[in-house]
């Protein structure tokens, strides 16, 4: 029979090697973090409907982490997007896919239309929680930008609307390898990497 120490061995040995699943809806959240993360985490995928939950970006993502945790019985990750306009202090931010499901790109940029102040910023926040009974630790990506008129193709989200500073593409129009090393997205998944390596978890092939 293993001994105690060995046991604890085997359950790390266990969750070092097991996959972490990145459960969501989005086909192209799904798309975008396989590949910002490549081979470097064993990961796996799970699409469920998760509940549209209400709050800061840390809760939201936070009660989706451990619904997900509870379904599954397995390590997960999740993750909630908001996008915030300063003029707004912050609105739409977790309630912007309402918002866009309900004026599109047209109606956010006339939000702001009686604003000088047309910047904002995406803000993503990924869950890890390692189990059913374990508590969801949080990984933060800001990435800042201005709102603009629509410019390039409408495949995902508020991507044609948002241009972050320091280029003058949309995350519509520019190339994917590049929305994926400055996106709010890769600026959370990197900290979340950083994490798991240091605890030697679900690494891939580095
Ligand atoms: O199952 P989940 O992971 O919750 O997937 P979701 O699509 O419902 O995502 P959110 O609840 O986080 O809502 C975020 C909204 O912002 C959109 N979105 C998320 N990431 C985006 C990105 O990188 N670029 C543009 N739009 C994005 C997304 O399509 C939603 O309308
Ligand atoms: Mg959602």
């Amino acid at each position: 029979m293993a001994t105690p120490t060995a046991a604890a061995a085997s359950a790390a040995q266990l969750l070092k090697s097991q996959p972490l699943i990145f459960v969501t809806g989005s086909a192209n959240k799904l798309r975008e973090v396989q590949s910002i993360l490549g081979t470097k985490i064993h990961l796996a995928s799970h699409a469920l409907d998760l509940p549209e939950y209400q709050g800061t970006s840390a809760s939201v993502s936070a009660a989706k982490a451990k619904l997900a945790a509870s379904t599954l019985n397995r390590p997960v990750i999740t993750e909630d997007t908001c996008l915030c306009f300063n003029a707004l202090n912050g609105l739409p931010g977790p309630y912007i896919k309402w918002f866009l499901e309900g004026v599109g790109h047209e109606g956010l940029n006339k939000m702001l239309a009686g604003f000088e102040d047309k910047s904002g910023y995406a803000l993503c926040t990924f869950a890890y929680c390692a189990g059913p009974d374990a508590e969801p630790i949080l990984f933060e990506g800001r990435t800042e930008g201005r709102i603009v008129p629509a410019r390039g193709p409408a495949n995902f989200g508020w991507d044609p609307i948002f241009e972050p500073s320091g280029f003058t593409q949309t995350y519509a129009e520019m190339d994917k390898s590049v929305k994926n090393t400055i996106s709010h997205r890769y600026r959370a998944l990197a900290k979340l990497q950083a994490y798991l390596a240091e605890h030697g978890l679900h690494q891939g092939q580095q």
